[in-house]
């Protein structure tokens, strides 16, 4: 390796060291946690990972993560630019889109993008006094807080993207009044449009960060070639990404094997799966950002309940801003109101209702677990596509109907929940389609193909991972290393 492991991993320690890169997430679990994952990626070819955010939102990246206490992790600097968000953040006004849409999130969004800048200016400024070569990754949607790169001689920045390449292909392909060029025949025609699924606050503001990457050097995607090689291809094509490079760096999820030893800190969850028959249990899963209203819960929950499979069901409230207020407890529900009653006391034998942060990666690497309910946030869908678990979809906004459309119509690793093209954004799922989706997906010969089409596909996603990790390393160290380092990879 060309860079030298830092003894102490403080910033003083890489001095030296040619390069330096600094990670800017949105602010929302769901883009915290992957780029938290792509740092440590990073930082295992020992180099520094400067990672930037409000005290808050570092605070939630290190209490969520999964084993943060891994050696490499030390090379990870988090640097707490702003200490308390400085404004109330009031959901926006909505405006006819989607219920299920993260409107609270939103103007947070937007504020921080733009608070970030001058103090992400202010320490790149510093970093590249020190280091021969800055690299910047932000989240496509923190565009607006790298803009200063520009001036920073020795400073690149790269667009990472927390989404499929399918969809961000089709979301770029649908906005295009005159189309660059044809699609092939092997390319789906009917994949659900974006209108509809966000607000129009959000695609003004989506609109003005993809402007804004046009000043980066090149676009980083959890993905893999092995799952969406195709849309790879396409999203090259786009006059959008000409003169930039793309890479394909996933799956970036942590490849843990569940260990079968109890530990104090191990979560419960995962030693009821011990006890429970492989590829039996189904994980239900709604990701950060929804909150269902109280009749979809108790519809989802009689729904479990008569399918007569094995269950274990998060229940929790979409994050608040701040997930450490009092109010919102980390998004814990209060109170069992909206589950129909004594519902716990008669499933208590093969369900378990979830109300804290869950281990999700370990659930769904489990060999217990056979299936997963979910709302198709990429996260979850990668995940879930590396640990070979066949998903029921079930979208809720945003880039979700397009996810669940790749994972049940083009790789088929999953069914749908519910026909969404012919269904009401905000009208109520009833146990009876609940009931018939799980049925299908855990104890049906259709279920039993999926299951094996999906396991098949794991073993070809997990394999990627070296693939993705040659990309990083091209990325990062190949500017100062030898071609033999390189290969060897
Ligand atoms: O108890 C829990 C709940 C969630 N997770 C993790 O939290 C992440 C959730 O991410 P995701 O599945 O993508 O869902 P959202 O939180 O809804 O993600 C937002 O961000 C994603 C990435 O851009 C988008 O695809 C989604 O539509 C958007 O809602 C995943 O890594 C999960 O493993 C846990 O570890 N434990």
């Amino acid at each position: 390796m060309a860079c030298q492991r830092s003894e102490t991993g403080n910033e003083n320690g890489f001095k030296n060291q040619p390069t330096v890169v600094v990670v800017i997430p949105l602010p929302a679990q769901g883009h915290i946690t992957p780029i938290l994952h792509l740092s440590r990626h990073i930082a295992s070819y020992q180099i520094p990972v400067h990672f930037v955010g409000s005290a808050t939102h570092n605070r939630q990246a290190k209490v969520r993560v999964h084993g943060l206490d891994q050696p490499n992790s030390t090379n990870i600097i988090f640097h707490d630019l702003i200490e308390l968000l400085p404004l109330s953040f009031p959901a926006l006004t909505p405006s006819g889109m989607s219920n299920n849409f993260p409107m609270h999130l939103q103007r947070l969004f937007q504020a921080l993008s733009y608070i970030l800048r001058h103090p992400v200016s202010q320490l790149l400024r510093t970093l590249s006094a020190k280091f021969r070569r800055v690299v910047i990754i932000h989240d496509s949607l923190m565009a607006s807080a790298v803009q200063d790169v520009e001036s920073i001689p020795n400073a690149e920045s790269y667009t990472f993207h927390t989404s499929s390449a399918f969809t961000i292909f089709f979301t770029i392909w649908e906005s295009l009044v005159e189309k660059p060029f044809a699609l092939g025949p092997n390319i789906p025609k009917n994949v659900p449009s974006h209108k509809g699924w966000a607000c129009p606050e959000f695609d003004k503001f989506l609109a003005k960060q993809y402007k804004l990457m046009s000043l980066s050097s090149g676009r980083l995607y959890n993905t893999c070639k092995a799952l969406e090689g195709k849309y790879m291809d396409l999203l090259a094509k786009l006059p959008v990404n000409e003169n930039k490079k793309l890479y394909a760096i996933g799956p970036i999820t942590p490849l843990k094997k569940t260990s079968k030893t109890s530990s104090k800190t191990r979560h419960y969850s995962l030693d009821w799966l011990d006890e429970q028959e492989k590829d039996s249990v189904i994980y239900v899963s709604f990701g950060t950002t929804i909150s269902m209203k109280d009749e979809q819960i108790r519809e989802l929950a009689i729904g479990l309940e008569k399918s007569e499979q094995k269950f274990i069901w998060i229940l929790r409230e979409a994050d608040k801003v701040n997930i450490f207020e009092e109010e919102n407890e980390g998004g814990i529900r209060r109170g069992h109101d909206q589950l129909p009653e004594g519902f716990e006391d008669r499933v208590r034998n093969r369900g378990i209702v979830v109300r804290d942060w869950a281990p999700q990666t370990e659930i769904l690497g489990h060999p217990a677990t056979g299936g997963f309910v979910s709302h198709c946030g990429w996260n979850s869908c990668i995940e879930s596509m590396t640990m070979g678990v066949p998903i029921a979809a079930w979208p809720m906004h945003s880039d979700q109907p397009k996810n669940s459309f790749l994972i049940t119509e083009v790789v088929r690793v999953g069914l749908v929940v519910k026909d969404w093209a012919n269904h009401k954004h905000d009208q109520v799922v009833k146990s009876s389609v609940v009931e018939n989706a799980v049925r299908k997906l855990m104890s049906s010969s259709q279920g039993k193909e999926i299951r094996k089409k999906a396991a098949e596909l794991g073993v070809a996603v997990r394999a990627s991972t070296a693939e993705g990790v040659k990309c990083l390393y091209m990325l990062y160290i190949s500017p100062y290393a030898d071609e033999a380092a390189v290969s060897s990879v």
